[in-house]
């Protein structure tokens, strides 16, 4: 069996709501695998995109424990959690999350420009498949909402991470363009050889993906 890209033991985590505390996941058992493709569904509340912001650091865990390909990251500080979205993890948000004052190409090319590498062919390759060539030289602010989401999906993947988060990434799109995106980002994710998360509402969505995790009061159900 293929050591896991990320695994999650017993990881419990809650939020203090004045003197309340009102735990969200429940001892959470999970491994994802090298090449795997999950979408990770529940209802509105019951803890997805905490489960995402725990695995690329954002959150802390209140006890158990996450582990990148077998390390455990409890001791990890400030810059090695950079250092580790930097160079392992992609990320592409339901808001597109792009760098507004500039432009497809500079946007694209960020990712790969905070580890000091130039763009290259990949760059060119992930352009082309995503349809951005005419594109490049346009402010993200004036492109359509598939084509912001295309712009991400080429950031997220420009450094060829490990692991790619995805949280509602066509939730902002009408159907045509959310399958469009959805396609394009199994492509060039298996291309990458980069392990996908996806959180969604939407079973379309789910479709694309291999594994199906429902979460629900605090645990993770296959
Ligand atoms: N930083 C925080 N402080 C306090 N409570 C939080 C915080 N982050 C999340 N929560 C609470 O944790 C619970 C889970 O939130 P989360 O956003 O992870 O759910 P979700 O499954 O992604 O929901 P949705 O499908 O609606 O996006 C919610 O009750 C939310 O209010």
């Amino acid at each position: 069996m293929k050591a896991a890209i990320v695994e999650l033991s017993q990881l419990t985590k809650g939020f203090s709501d004045g003197d309340q505390y009102h735990k969200v996941l429940d001892r959470v058992e999970l491994q994802l695998l090298p090449g795997d493709t999950v979408a990770l569904q529940g209802p509105s509340g019951s803890g997805k995109s905490t489960l995402l912001n725990l695995i690329a650091g954002f959150e802390r865990p209140d006890s158990g424990r996450v582990l990148f390909e077998q390390q455990a990251t409890d001791g990890w500080r400030d810059r090695q959690w950079s250092a580790f979205r930097r160079q392992q993890l992609g990320m592409v948000f339901q808001q597109f999350n792009l760098l507004t004052p500039l432009n497809a190409a500079d946007n694209i090319a960020f990712s790969l420009h905070l580890i000091n590498q130039p763009w290259n062919a990949w760059c060119d390759h992930l352009v082309s498949r995503l349809g951005l060539a005419t594109l490049l030289e346009r402010k993200v602010e004036h492109l359509s909402g598939g084509q912001q989401q295309r712009v991400a999906i080429a950031r997220a993947l420009a450094h060829k991470p490990r692991l790619l988060l995805a949280d509602e990434p066509t939730g902002n799109l009408d159907a045509a363009a959310g399958q469009e995106v959805m396609a394009l980002l199994c492509e060039l994710a298996e291309e990458a050889a980069t392990t996908v998360l996806l959180v969604t509402h939407s079973q379309a969505c789910a479709d694309f993906m291999r594994r199906r995790w429902r979460l629900e009061l605090g645990a993770i159900h296959e």
